[in-house]
């Protein structure tokens, strides 16, 4: 390719979503506002340290086309019509790809007209991507809603490094076989250097995957607990294979917590709910994969049996609406909404409902004054990737009080072995668990609390983001612990 196609940036990362939000503002024109979030704040100094990009859909349809050049990086938002959006994001990626691999907790749908628009965006994220590179630049590709860019982008500029992280599980073979399009999506991750998962697990069924059906020979017993990556040889290149889990800003998260506003803010809440003697808190992405029934049902019944009672331990639902247009999201909702009306209608009563449910977004500042409020977190999903909430929670427990009630079906319960581990299809379980967390003695839940701050202190965001990058440039050749 000629020098003149290349770009100026050397280091571009390339995602769904942008790290902005944008606003039309009543006179048409938009306003770009920055959204923070763990990844960005990660990447920042290595994205304006090298001239850096970020390539992304802007959230709204017929929205974006020319770069933006902001203060650490530069903006290249994807256009997208609302049929693309449809298609590719409501559609493919959440409509076959997210139950698909979330142990297919709703039935994943297969429709070409999906798949066929998914290559499309794929193919324009890649060629945007192309166009904004530098010669030899590193890219680091992001998550299922784009997982044919890194082929899509080697044959068109064989000289960058590419990087391809997984931010859900990865499926085992046996259903990731339903994929009608599966032999693409592996030869399409497969076209990255570098291919990370948050768990061993993830990375073993690629590599069975990447050798039973498409045929490459893989290297083996490599991506076990301590070990180093697995590898998959395609053509003359090697692909490297391996677990990166990810993690918070936690330092960041701590101090935040330790403010005396937060702490202010935080007595504030809780007189709010009436002075309760213990606060139980969810806050989840309305979504089917985090548990948000079976946590309900769970209350229900332990206030039913007098293990939790009404005037002294009261539930906090924060909700944020995702995916809304998309069916199995709406009926979800309701089926949520219908058993908290049911469970106050039971056990509330006039100025004390039993749970108290928020279906926004909660600004970050009043989360974690939610999070040093509470006293038992409940983190029950039936599938997550690695959940990051359950890290923020311990984050912000400065004084080594709180207990976590967390889902061993959790990329985090991996980690967190200190939390009241609980199996989200076995009900009675995950009441005995929050059950024991709500009446823990206090001496067993700091000796528990201080083990997960020192794991989730740690293993921040940023050694996370360095461990790939270092592992992709070629520096080092070690998975994190
Ligand atoms: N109601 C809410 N208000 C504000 N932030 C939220 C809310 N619910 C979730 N979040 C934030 O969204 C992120 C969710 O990340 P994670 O738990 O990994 O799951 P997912 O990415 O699947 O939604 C966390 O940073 C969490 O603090
Ligand atoms: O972009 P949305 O459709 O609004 O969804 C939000 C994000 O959800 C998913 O998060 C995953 O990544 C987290 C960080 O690695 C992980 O902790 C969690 O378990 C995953 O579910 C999704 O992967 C992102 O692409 C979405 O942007």
């Amino acid at each position: 390719m000629a020098a003149a196609a290349f770009g100026t940036s050397d280091f571009i990362v390339v995602a769904n979503r942008l790290p902005v939000d944008v606003e039309r503002a009543p006179d048409g024109t938009l306003n770009w506002k920055e959204s923070p979030g763990g990844l960005v704040t990660a990447l920042k100094p290595i994205l304006s340290a090298r001239n850096g990009a970020w390539v992304g859909w802007p959230g709204a349809p017929d929205i974006g086309g020319e770069p933006i050049p902001g203060e650490d990086m530069l903006l290249m938002p994807v256009k997208l019509s609302a049929q693309e959006v449809e298609e590719h994001y409501e559609g493919f990626s959440n409509g076959s790809l997210w139950p698909l691999y979330h142990d297919v907790i709703v039935k994943p749908e297969y429709h070409r007209e999906w798949w066929n628009t998914y290559v499309e965006v794929n193919r324009r994220f890649a060629e945007e991507t192309a166009k904004v590179a530098a010669e030899g630049a590193t890219v680091w590709v992001q998550d299922y809603q784009l997982q044919l860019v890194p082929k899509m982008l080697r044959m068109l500029r064989p000289d960058l490094k590419i990087g391809f992280f997984l931010h859900i599980p990865f499926p085992p073979v046996e259903l990731f076989m339903q994929m009608p399009w599966r032999r693409e999506i592996i030869e399409g991750i497969l076209g990255a250097d570098l291919v990370g998962f948050h768990l061993p697990g993830g990375a073993q069924n690629f590599l069975y995957l990447a050798s039973k059906l498409a045929g490459y020979s893989t290297s083996k017993n490599s991506v076990g607990v301590r070990s180093k990556f697995g590898v998959v040889t395609v053509g003359f290149r090697s692909v490297r294979v391996g677990a990166f889990p990810i993690s918070i800003e936690s330092a960041e998260l701590s101090a935040t917590a330790k403010l005396p506003e937060t702490r202010q803010r935080a007595r504030g809440l809780r007189k709010e709910l009436g002075n309760p003697e213990k606060i139980l808190l969810g806050v989840d992405r309305l979504d089917y994969t985090k548990g948000i029934d079976v946590r309900l049902r769970a209350i229900g019944e332990l206030y039913q049996e007098g293990r939790l009672d009404p005037e002294r331990h009261v539930f906090v639902q924060l909700a944020t609406p995702s995916r809304e247009r998309v069916e199995s999201y709406k009926v979800m909702r309701d089926d949520i909404e219908r058993q908290v009306g049911r469970i106050n209608g039971d056990f509330g009563r006039v100025g004390r409902p039993a749970i108290h449910y928020i279906h926004r977004p909660v600004p970050r500042r009043e989360l974690l004054a939610f999070f040093a409020a509470a006293d038992a977190m409940l983190v029950t999903p039936l599938r997550d990737g690695m959940n990051l909430v359950a890290k923020e929670y311990i984050a912000c427990r400065n004084d080594s009080t709180g207990a976590l009630v967390l889902s061993e079906f959790t990329g985090a319960a991996a980690e967190l072995r200190q939390a009241y581990l609980c199996n989200p299809h076995d009900l009675e379980g995950v009441k005995n668990a929050i059950d024991e967390a709500v009446h823990q003695e206090p001496e067993e839940g700091k000796r528990r609390m201080r083990t997960m701050r020192r794991q989730v202190l740690q293993y921040d965001v940023d050694r996370w983001a360095r461990s790939f990058l270092q592992t992709l440039a070629g520096t080092v050749d070690e998975t994190p612990a």
